[in-house]
């Protein structure tokens, strides 16, 4: 029973629960994975090993958000050499799942490539482990939340809530201008599936930041200028906690 009820959380399409999704598919249903993308069976109750009733030992876990090309993975690459944080990268953890060709890799792939959503039973696991096999006492976790209902998913499973929330503000010309230049060979760095990233973030990522600004947990940080520009401003934040 439990298991049933718990099933039918997870394995609903993602970003389809919250009312945010459902307005969001009535204007960007082609954005969304069909039914038909359900991925092949995980085993859920592996989800069910909680952070929570270790919420004293946990670590301090920072999110970064902020749109594609906004400088997430730039940003926390120094954050954690200077502030002694690991750094988890939400996209990073899904592009070694479709390099390590493992059962969802190909289907992980397809949905990378149409800059959608991986469903919450997919990152909220790699994202669990990530935290848990790190032995830092700080994390970052750039990328992730995605939509409210990875938001939810989160918290649920985890039983815990991020104590802090970075907010990446640039401009959408200056992140089209990044991502055009990475270079990196990304499968989504090209104008079409940048178009669709970008939607993707003002309709789903944008509630989530939304969500933890209400809460009194986000920070916006400014992000255009040069990045040691923008490190200045995130040192002075970071600085100003108390870690
Ligand atoms: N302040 C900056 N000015 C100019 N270019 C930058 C700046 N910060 C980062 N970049 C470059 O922009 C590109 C995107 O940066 P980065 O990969 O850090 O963004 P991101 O937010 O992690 O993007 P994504 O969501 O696609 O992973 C990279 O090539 C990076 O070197
Ligand atoms: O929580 C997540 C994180 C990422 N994705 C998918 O991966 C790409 C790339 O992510 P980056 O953070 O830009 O590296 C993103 O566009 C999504 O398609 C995801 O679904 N969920
Ligand atoms: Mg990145």
């Amino acid at each position: 029973m439990l298991r049933r009820r718990l099933s039918s959380l997870l394995l609903r399409s993602p970003c389809s629960s919250s009312a945010v999704a459902s307005s969001y598919q009535q204007q960007q249903h082609l954005l969304l994975p069909t039914h038909a993308e359900k991925p092949p069976a995980l085993n859920l109750l592996r989800l069910f090993t909680s952070l929570a009733g270790t919420d004293g030992d946990r670590p301090f876990i920072a999110f970064v958000l902020g749109g594609p090309g906004s400088g997430k993975g730039t940003q926390c690459s120094r954050i954690a050499s200077d502030f002694g944080f690991a750094h988890v990268s939400a996209g990073d953890l899904l592009r070694n799942e479709i390099a390590s060709g493992t059962d969802h890799g190909e289907w992980i792939l397809e949905i990378i490539r149409e800059g959608r959503i991986v469903p919450s039973e997919i990152t909220v696991e790699l994202v669990r482990k990530a935290i848990e096999s790190s032995s830092a006492k700080r994390v970052l976790i750039d990328g992730f939340p995605r939509c409210e209902e990875n938001r939810i998913a989160f918290e649920k499973i985890t039983g815990t809530e991020p104590d802090l929330v970075l907010f990446f503000d640039c401009p959408e010309d200056e992140m089209v201008k990044r991502l055009l230049s990475r270079n990196q060979g990304r499968v989504d760095d090209n104008i079409e599936t940048i178009k669709k990233r970008l939607k993707v973030f003002e309709s789903l990522n944008l509630p989530v930041v939304e969500y933890y600004s209400s809460r009194g947990k986000a920070h916006k940080i400014n992000a255009t200028g040069t990045e040691d520009e923008i490190f200045e401003a995130v040192r002075k934040l970071f600085s100003s906690l108390r870690l």
